[in-house]
């Protein structure tokens, strides 16, 4: 499953980002890129420093405080975030991301988008499976959950530049069906709740959500 979250960032959170982005040093993204990635992956990112691990900081906080991001994905690890930017024809060609990131299994890939679309040209995520491709372009501040699993590729940016947080979570349920059964259970509980209240009803789907969650949950 592939979802777009709106609005994960405000504009004051975005504005800050984007201005402690523009401070810090880019270095060839092929550096982190597996061995066969690395032949297509053509952008920047940002060199460790302690004001880029500052800035993961707060993308982990904000992601930990949004309930969407937590039902969709149950984080229990983030195994890694890149900051990179991509200008002047920049691209990375079809790939798949790497299983496992300093020790940690990959489930789901995030970006999260600190550029407004209308800025640069080209730049679409597209993300592949047997039957389509589809390219997404995220408006500032979005951010796109995908399954790690996905072949997936980032057009040329032809115009301006695109710059995004991606990332990789290691989720306290590894089969995303069961992760989606878990989401759709919260939704349902939160529905019921809405309507009629904390009913015998509620009660039990919010009791079978719960011993779900502890049969699927990782030790
Ligand atoms: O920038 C993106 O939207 C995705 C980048 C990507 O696929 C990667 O860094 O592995
Ligand atoms: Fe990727």
């Amino acid at each position: 499953m592939a979802i777009v979250i709106s609005n994960v960032l405000g504009n004051d959170a975005l504005a800050t980002l984007r201005d402690a982005a523009d401070a810090l040093d880019y270095e060839d993204g092929r550096k982190t890129a597996g061995r066969y990635a690395r032949d297509v992956k053509a952008n920047l990112q940002a060199r460790k420093s302690p004001e880029l691990e500052a800035i993961f900081e707060k993308v982990r906080k904000t992601l930990d405080g949004h309930e969407l991001v937590r039902s969709v994905a149950r984080p229990r690890h983030y195994a890694r975030m890149l900051l990179s930017r991509y200008r002047g024809g920049m691209t990375y060609g079809t790939h798949v991301d790497d299983p496992v990131m300093n020790g940690l299994r990959t489930d789901l890939s995030f970006t999260l988008s600190l550029t407004d679309p209308d800025s640069y040209s080209g730049g679409e995520l597209v993300l592949e499976d047997a039957l389509e491709d589809r390219a997404i372009k995220l408006q500032a501040g979005d951010m796109i959950l995908y399954s790690t699993s996905a072949l997936h590729r980032v057009e040329p940016v032809t115009h301006g530049e695109r710059v995004a947080i991606v990332g990789w979570i290691t989720s306290w349920v590894r089969d995303p069906a069961r992760r989606e059964t878990l989401h759709d259970l919260d939704v349902a509980a939160r529905l019921l709740h809405d309507a009629t209240g904390k009913t015998p009803a509620f009660d039990r789907v919010f009791k079978a959500k719960a011993n779900l969650s502890r049969m699927w949950y990782d030790d």
